[in-house]
């Protein structure tokens, strides 16, 4: 079974919200890129991409995978992000997704661990390894990656210092940033803005945006050719 659009929904983040109204005008020119946000369970990874999303932190995320859009401006450059938050799994899931599969559907990466656990900071340098081994047997580019110390307002829990992170980072040829998707908007900006800045603009699609329907249906388009890719 191919990869596929995850369908369940948030009554929280519905595309009602001001946020992701937040789309292009039905003429203007964007660039596109997937980001898939990885990492262990209970890291932060819901709460880092909704953050960016809509400012806003609600404490708790339920079991949900979504794909969202949302546009930054970097460099002079506008970028529609399609986000994709996904559980962390080596097995194919219901919805008939794997991660080797979301791997291959998404440009660039967000890799989250806990700087209270130790585990989900592990577990990096083999999922860097597996993308990139991915990734670059098909380009000669870098892929561009950040990992991302997530629970830094939890300095008396933590078991993860900065510096291991900035060097696991620097060993890897990846962006890094420490931040407390709890606590501020602030670093959830600067981590998608990190990645944006990383992203050549060889790796970015030219699309011409037509609001959430073409968003929706781009989507669409992309897992409905990869479904049929691998029958
Ligand atoms: N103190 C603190 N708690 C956080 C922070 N970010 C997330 N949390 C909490 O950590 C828990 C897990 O957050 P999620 O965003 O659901 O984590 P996830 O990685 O998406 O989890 P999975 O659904 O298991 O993949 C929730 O209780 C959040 O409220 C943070 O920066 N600081």
């Amino acid at each position: 079974m191919g990869l596929r659009l995850p369908l369940r929904r948030s009554t929280s983040f519905t595309p009602d919200h001001p946020a992701l109204m937040e789309v292009p005008s039905p003429t203007a020119l964007k660039m596109e890129a997937n980001v898939l946000v990885m990492g262990a369970d209970n890291v932060g990874k819901s709460a880092l991409t909704v953050r960016f999303l809509t400012r806003r932190f609600i404490g708790e995320y339920g079991d949900m995978e979504f794909i969202y859009s949302h546009s930054v401006t970097v460099d002079g450059r506008e970028i529609l992000f399609h986000i994709w938050d996904a559980p962390n799994s080596q097995e194919q899931t219901e919805d008939g997704s794997s991660e080797e599969k979301r791997i291959q559907w998404a440009d660039s990466f967000v890799l989250v661990y806990s700087i209270c656990d130790r585990a989900s900071f592990n577990i990096l340098p083999l999922k860097i390894q597996f993308i990139k081994a991915a990734k670059e047997g098909q380009s000669q580019e870098k892929v561009p990656i950040v990992i991302v110390g997530n629970k830094r307002d939890l300095h008396h829990q933590r078991v993860v210092s900065s510096e291991e992170g900035r060097l696991l980072a620097l060993s890897l040829d990846c962006g890094f940033y420490e931040v407390s998707a709890a606590e501020a908007y602030h670093g959830a900006l600067m981590v998608f803005h990190g990645l944006a800045k990383r992203i050549p603009d060889t790796k970015l699609a030219l699309k011409k945006g037509t609001g959430i329907r073409g968003i929706v249906k781009t989507m669409s388009a992309v897992f409905t050719r990869k479904r049929t890719d691998s029958l």
